[in-house]
């Protein structure tokens, strides 16, 4: 049987019409309906916080989302004005930090390591937590950026261009992975192994060494809650010795990623920017494009190199819903190239004047430059 985990941004995994998995835990799990008719307590949220951008404000202007399983302290009978919103926010004395996945991900431990003493609000999908911060559900939102083994969660890269959030902070958690499986179950007897893309990649060697099936699914601890709910006996998870201890599995193999240095680069997200500083290190993220021609972007990364500023990341994604563009000597059959966005984090504050020149002669040349942020380095020792 094959898993079943929804891959809709907005249909509850119990929900499946093929999938018996079990109701979400009581604690909030955010599900953000833009069409407001699968919720079965309903919390109509008015968006105290419009992003720019057109397509974002039309969203916005719907202002119906309803909000399942949500604390019931939060529900009322008509839509909450952001007034409300905000006296509800100030009232708690916890901050709400929205993370992708289920009770005992690797994402909860990072929100938690970020935030502590916060209360982490489970989210289906990577976009109901930009959604849920967007919206005042949560006050953050905490969520994978990179691995040291496995690379860039790209879709991550996307949203934070799509969407309006801040980068505030970033935190470095070492991930180590087990193989789970039902008590009595041995790994001889299993066939596949479920688990989040990246923690399978993570473990390359150790699964392909067991021959194992790998399929993904939204997250490790999602993968271990299947299989403990339907007493798989074939079917093993990669998921955290803490998820183990949640859903009551057994430990078969500890430490299984590819190398005992795993550590995963998480954001944090909030609403408005943080004033940068310089008491501390800090980085800047950045996200370009710019114009297709040779030495483009080396000119680009110029800007920081002629100011001794060192850069931290890059990644390149492709720019969506732009036509390829055809190069300068159009003509029929002339190669058309593709556009391209770049990611790139520097190891500097934007309050320094340095980091702003290098800006500002970027800006001359790029086609289209946005600050996601100016945050703190997380320098804690992993
Ligand atoms: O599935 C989880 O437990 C997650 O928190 C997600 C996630 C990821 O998206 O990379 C986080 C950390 C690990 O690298 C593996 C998976």
């Amino acid at each position: 049987m094959a898993a079943s985990f929804s891959r809709s941004p907005f249909t509850p995994l119990h929900r499946q019409n093929n999938c018996k998995f079990p109701p979400l835990d009581p604690i909030a799990r955010v599900h953000i309906s833009t069409t407001g008719t699968c919720s079965k307590r309903r919390c109509y949220i008015a968006l105290a916080y419009v992003p720019n951008g057109n397509d974002e404000n039309a969203k916005s202007r719907e202002l119906q989302r309803s909000l399942e399983d949500f604390p019931s302290e939060t529900l009322s009978k008509g839509p909450l004005s952001s007034t409300h919103l905000s006296n509800k926010l100030s009232d708690r004395s916890r901050l709400r930090v929205a993370y992708q996945g289920v009770h005992g991900a690797y994402s909860e431990s990072a929100a938690e390591k970020a935030y502590p003493n916060c209360q982490a609000v489970p989210c289906e999908q990577f976009e109901t937590a930009f959604e849920a911060v967007e919206s005042w559900i949560v006050d953050r939102a905490v969520l994978p950026i990179e691995n040291s083994l496995g690379g860039s969660i790209h879709r991550n890269y996307d949203l934070l261009l799509r969407h309006r959030l801040h980068i505030v902070g970033e935190v470095k958690f070492a991930v180590r992975h087990c193989l789970l499986a039902n008590h009595g179950v041995k790994v001889e007897d299993l066939k596949r192994v479920l688990s989040h893309s990246q923690a399978l990649a993570q473990c390359e060697n150790t699964l392909t060494k067991l021959g194992l099936v790998r399929e993904a699914v939204d997250d490790t601890a999602g993968a271990a809650k299947f299989i403990a709910f339907h007493k798989l006996k074939d079917v093993g998870a990669v998921a955290s010795s803490a998820a183990a201890s949640i859903y009551d599995l057994n430990i078969l193999a500890q430490d299984i990623q590819d190398d005992s240095y795993n550590v995963t680069r998480f954001l944090m997200l909030a609403r408005e920017p943080i004033i940068p500083g310089t008491d501390r290190p800090f980085k800047t993220s950045i996200v370009f494009s710019l114009e297709e021609g040779p030495g483009v972007l080396f000119k680009a990364l110029a800007v920081f190199a002629l100011r001794q500023i060192n850069l931290t990341k890059i990644e390149s994604r492709p720019l969506r819903n732009q036509p390829l563009r055809a190069s300068n000597d159009t003509n029929n059959g002339s190669p058309k190239y593709f556009d391209y966005l770049f990611y790139v984090d520097f190891e500097a504050s934007m309050a320094d004047q340095n980091s702003q020149n290098a800006l500002r002669h970027l800006k001359e040349f790029a086609t289209f430059l946005r600050v996601l942020g100016s945050y703190p380095v997380d320098t804690s020792m992993i």
